[in-house]
């Protein structure tokens, strides 16, 4: 096998040099040989041999066993000179660094970084001063000392002291010449004079002080004098004030570093590849700096695959010496299964400071944009955008679902114009924020007539999914060219387009109720399928991810999921996704430590590793209460938070309006009464199969009856019945229902419009 040598061209001003071989950029950072295998390099590679020329030398090698392939990946050391051209070309390339500082023109950075910089002084300034007294007593012991230095040095300066040996140097070679004119030189009398002097004027200074001077000023002068001299006094080797701050240096992460790591797992290709006379493990791309961490990419040997390497996360973290919170090997999905993206912090995750959630303090947030959620291994922000989406949240107990649901909810909360259904099964009131006081539909336990109520509002959610389409389909296409609802619908009086969020936090005591879950799963798919452009979200959130308690028919649908630590591979994939294990993304990976920390999926092309921002049950009753004074505002403050209450919920029964909702499509406008009557008691034969056992008219007095408390009446109605009789006979038109509905579910108009 043949070897190309390259050597590395100049790197540029910032320490890069590009070499283009077939067609990708090698990024080198050493001026070292660098050496890849021939093979690598195609005939393609050197199609344009003057740009290959220009930065790389190539030469062949017919040494079979030189066959090794050494990336100059790590990160410079020496800053190299280069030629003006390839400076030129180099930062034609390159990527030119802003002007001004991100951190100056964002505000909320420079809020933080102003912070930090306030806390960092005022931590500095308490802890030297509490320790004041300390400096004081090691100043005062090592004065006599500095005392004695100062006069040794002042002596040997009156006595030029210094110039001794070369005079004695001179008289040891007989040099006259130079002894004089070093003799010449010492002024030793003057000296004496002016050392003589100064000590006069000092005394005198004293004893005017000790006499007629304030109290403030002989202290101050003492203190002068005896730090000073404590100073002189002070070892090299020691220091008078202790570290404020203690910074741990992580250490740098070189190519050595990876392959020992890697070579540490146990996994026999790479311990071939990296034995003497193997094929050696590349690296694509240099070893840089990324936030707070380094980033490495890594071509692993032939048939090793990354997802070997995330499942030995620990023993990968024990080959780097490092904790396992700050090791996080990533698959590059575009690239081919054994290129590793390998992220290893400074810090562990589960240890960092994560900045404070952005929406905390101020702020309003729009569901139509992407809502703040949390950062990402590296401290970048993540946010995701829920509107047209649902989401799913799924973790074993404890790991910080909930946690992360409440941002959602809190974000959501913020937006006055959206319309919250917030049903907690576990029923602590960890929601009970956002819940009571911005909710329209709000429930906490996991007893009968939660589920029931919880129930009920699915009804009516569900039954929104006809009335909505409808309304969105007779809007002329200019108003909603989309098909789908815009901001401006959303805020457009009585179109009742408003968006609505319904969560769900432990849906599986819901999906996995006897009675219950069935239904439960059949409103939940339609809401998931359609609801998204219609404007309503659904957010589940479960601690036990199985078929029982998340149907995979719902679990399929999700749009957005947030995986936080789970144990194996069933639980990842229900939560993450089919395949979601087999394609390397693996919540498996997260260990006890890390709370709040998971993996989000259908935010971005790849999965992010993203830890919730952390709002504590304090700081997010706050945060309620400022949405729910924003929502007052506004007009939304509606149902549970305004003090009605709009379900029935377990005793009551199923809510008429939206079951009738229910069984009149969109499109049939007016409908027979008893028709509309057997079809309810299709719909729920426990509720409303007697009505439907009477005759014709009975049933048409029957329904006249119920809806009348909603000021709905029947009246005469063109029709045609089951037997394809046609006729004139007592019915409902939809829209009274449907706009008698809407009067107890929809919030008023946000702005008047
Ligand atoms: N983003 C976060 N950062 C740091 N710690 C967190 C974060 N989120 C949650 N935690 C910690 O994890 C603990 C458990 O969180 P949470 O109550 O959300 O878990 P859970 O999964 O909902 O639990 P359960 O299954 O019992 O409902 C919290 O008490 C909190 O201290």
């Amino acid at each position: 096998m043949t070897t190309t040598i390259v050597t590395t061209p100049e790197p540029s001003d910032d320490g890069r040099a590009d070499v283009t071989v077939g067609g990708k950029v090698l990024d080198f950072r050493k001026t070292d040989p660098v050496i890849i295998d021939a093979e690598s390099v195609t005939a393609s590679d050197h199609a344009d041999t003057d740009t290959v020329n220009d930065a790389v030398t190539s030469a062949v090698n017919g040494d079979e066993t030189a066959v090794h392939e050494h990336l100059a990946v790590d990160p410079p050391n020496l800053f190299v000179n280069t030629s003006l051209d390839i400076r030129i070309r180099n930062a034609a390339n390159g990527k030119r660094r802003p002007v001004i500082a991100p951190w100056l023109r964002s505000r909320t950075q420079f809020v933080q970084t102003a912070k930090w910089a306030a806390d960092h002084a005022a931590h500095v300034s308490a802890y030297h001063a509490v320790r004041l007294p300390l400096y004081a007593g090691k100043l005062a012991l090592r004065s006599p000392i500095g005392a004695l230095k100062a006069l040794g040095h002042a002596g040997s300066w009156v006595f030029d002291l210094e110039s001794s040996p070369l005079r004695k140097q001179a008289v040891q070679k007989g040099d006259g010449e130079l002894y004089l004119k070093l003799t010449r030189e010492r002024h030793v009398a003057g000296r004496v004079w002016l050392a003589l002097f100064t000590t006069v004027a000092l005394v005198a200074g004293v004893l005017v002080l000790w006499g007629f001077g304030p109290w403030w000023a002989q202290w101050l002068a003492v203190a002068a004098v005896v730090g000073g001299l404590g100073w002189l006094g002070t070892p090299s080797d020691k220091r008078i004030a202790g570290r404020a701050v203690v910074t741990t240096k992580a250490q740098k992460l070189t190519s050595d570093v990876v392959v020992r790591a890697l070579a540490s797992l146990g996994i026999a290709q790479i311990n071939q590849a990296v034995a003497k006379g193997g094929s050696g493990i590349t690296f694509p791309a240099p070893i840089v700096r990324d936030g707070p961490g380094w980033l490495a990419t890594v071509d692993l040997p032939y048939g090793v695959v990354v997802t070997d390497i995330m499942e030995r996360r620990d023993k990968l973290a024990s080959g780097l010496r490092r904790p396992l919170g700050c090791v996080w090997p990533e698959p590059v999905s575009e690239e081919h299964a054994g290129r590793l993206r390998l992220w290893v912090g400074d810090q562990d995750m589960s240890q960092a400071k994560t900045g404070a959630w952005s929406l905390a303090k101020t702020g309003r947030a729009d569901i139509f944009q992407p809502l703040p959620f949390g950062q990402d291994q590296r401290g970048r922000a993540v946010s995701f955008l829920l509107m047209f989406a649902n989401l799913l949240i799924g973790a074993m107990p404890r790991q910080g679902k909930t946690f992360a649901l409440r941002i959602v909810l809190l974000a959501a909360a913020l937006d006055p114009t959206v319309q919250l259904r917030i049903f907690e099964l576990k029923g602590t009131g960890d929601l009970s924020g956002p819940g009571e006081k911005c909710a329209h539909h709000y429930g906490t336990g996991a007893d009968d007539d939660t589920l029931m109520a919880c129930l009920e509002s699915l009804r009516q959610v569900k039954a929104e999914l006809d009335s909505r389409a409808k309304t969105i389909r007779e809007l002329p296409r200019e108003v909603c060219p989309e098909n789908k609802v815009t901001p401006e619908l959303a805020r457009r009086k009585g179109l009742g387009l408003h968006p609505i969020l319904f969560a769900i936090d432990e849906c599986q005591e819901l999906f996995s109720h006897p009675d219950l879950g069935k239904e439960a799963e059949a409103l939940c798919v339609p809401i998931i399928k359609r609801g998204p452009a219609l404007g309503i979200m659904l957010v589940l959130a479960t601690q036990r991810p199985d078929a029982k308690s998340l149907p995979p028919a719902v679990a399929d649908n999700m749009s957005l999921r947030f995986c936080l630590r789970v144990m194996g591979q069933v639980a990842n994939d229900m939560v993450l996704g089919t395949s979601a294990y087999k394609n390397g993304i693996r919540a498996t990976m997260f260990g006890h430590k890390d709370k709040g920390i998971g993996l989000l999926v259908g935010n971005a092309d790849d999965a992010q590793i993203t830890r919730s921002s952390y709002v504590d049950g304090p700081d997010a009753e706050k945060i309620s209460d400022r949405a729910r004074a924003m929502r007052a505002a506004a007009g939304t403050l509606t149902g549970h938070a305004a003090g009605e209450e709009t379900l029935t919920g377990a005793d009551s029964g199923p809510n008429l309006l939206a079951d009738v909702c229910e069984v009149l499509p969109a499109g049939q406008d007016k409908v027979w009464s008893e028709t509309v009557v057997d079809r309810l008691a299709d719909l729920r034969p426990d509720v409303y199969g007697p009505w439907a056992e009477q005759d014709g008219k009975t049933k048409a007095t029957q329904l006249a009856a119920a809806l009348k408390p909603y000021g709905i009446t029947t009246g005469q109605v063109w029709g045609t019945g089951p037997d394809g009789k046609t006729g004139n006979r007592r019915g409902i038109t939809r829209t009274d229902v449907v706009a008698a509905y809407r009067a107890t579910t929809t919030p008023r108009d946000i702005d008047g419009a």
